[in-house]
C-alpha cells in the first residue's frame, strides 16, 4: 500500500544549455525533466530562433522546454515562446516584466552579498520557481561555480532550483543540504560549452536518483 503521509521525494533535473540535437535526444532519453535553451546572445551557449525551433520540435510531451534570457527585446521573447514551455529570466528583469508575456516563468538569483532571499520571494511572487546561481559580477549565468548552500533559508515561499557549479560528484551532498524543488546543470555534464556528455548527463541523474532514495 502506499505511504501517502511521507511520500517519496523525487527532485527535478533540469539540463542547461543545449545546442546539439543528439545531446537534446539523450536528455530526453535518460528522463531529463526539463531542457534550458540560451537566447541571450553573449553566451558561450547562445542558439538562435532558427536552432531552437528545430531543438525544441524534439522534445517530447511532459519534458519542459525553457527559454533563458538577460535583460532581452520583448520581440526576442515573443518570437521565443511559440517553442517553449516557460521563461526563465537571468537579469535585472522586474516582476512586472517577466509577467507581461503572459507565459510561465522563473526569476535567475545570482547570490550576490547582502541578497535576502526572502524578500526576493515576496517581490517576485508571479515566478513558479526561483532558480537560485553563483554570483560572478560580468557574467549573468552558466559560471561553473557553487555558492555557499546555508545561505538559503529552509522555508522559502517560492520552490528552489538549485544552479552553479553542480555535477555528478557534489549533487548528492547539494540534495541533501538544500532539498531543493529541482537541481539545474550546465558546465557540470559538458566536455565543451555547450556540448554535453551523455556518461556526465547519465552519472548526474543517477546521483539525483541516489540521493532521493
Ligand atoms: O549558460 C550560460 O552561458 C548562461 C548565460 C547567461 C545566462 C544564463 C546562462 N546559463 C544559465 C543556467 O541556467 C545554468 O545552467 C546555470 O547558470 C548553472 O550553470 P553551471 O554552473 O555551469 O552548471
Amino acid at each position: 500500500m502506499l505511504d501517502h503521509a511521507t511520500p517519496k521525494r523525487r527532485t527535478r533535473v533540469k539540463f542547461c544549455g543545449l545546442t546539439r540535437a543528439e545531446d537534446v535526444d539523450a536528455a530526453v532519453a535518460l528522463g531529463a525533466d526539463a531542457l534550458g535553451f540560451v537566447l541571450w546572445p553573449g553566451s558561450r551557449r547562445a542558439i538562435d530562433l532558427e536552432r531552437l525551433a528545430s531543438l525544441a520540435a524534439r522534445v517530447p510531451a511532459f519534458v519542459t522546454r525553457v527559454g533563458l534570457f538577460v535583460d532581452p527585446d520583448t520581440a526576442l521573447v515573443e518570437r521565443a515562446a511559440e517553442h517553449l514551455d516557460l521563461l526563465q529570466f537571468h537579469g535585472d528583469e522586474s516582476s512586472a516584466c517577466c509577467a507581461s508575456f503572459g507565459r510561465p516563468w522563473i526569476k535567475a538569483l545570482r547570490m550576490r552579498d547582502g541578497l535576502d532571499l526572502e524578500t526576493a520571494a515576496r517581490d517576485h511572487a508571479g515566478a513558479r520557481a526561483l532558480l537560485l546561481d553563483a554570483y560572478r559580477p560580468g557574467m549573468p549565468g552558466g559560471t561553473g561555480e557553487t555558492f555557499d548552500w546555508s545561505r538559503i533559508p529552509a522555508t522559502l515561499a517560492k520552490p528552489v532550483i538549485l544552479a552553479g557549479g553542480l555535477t555528478p560528484a557534489n549533487v548528492a551532498e547539494a540534495i541533501a543540504t538544500v532539498a531543493p524543488f529541482a537541481v539545474d546543470v550546465s558546465g557540470g555534464i559538458e566536455t565543451a560549452p555547450g556540448c554535453k556528455d551523455v556518461d556526465a548527463m547519465t552519472a548526474f541523474l543517477d546521483a539525483v536518483r541516489r540521493a532521493d532514495a
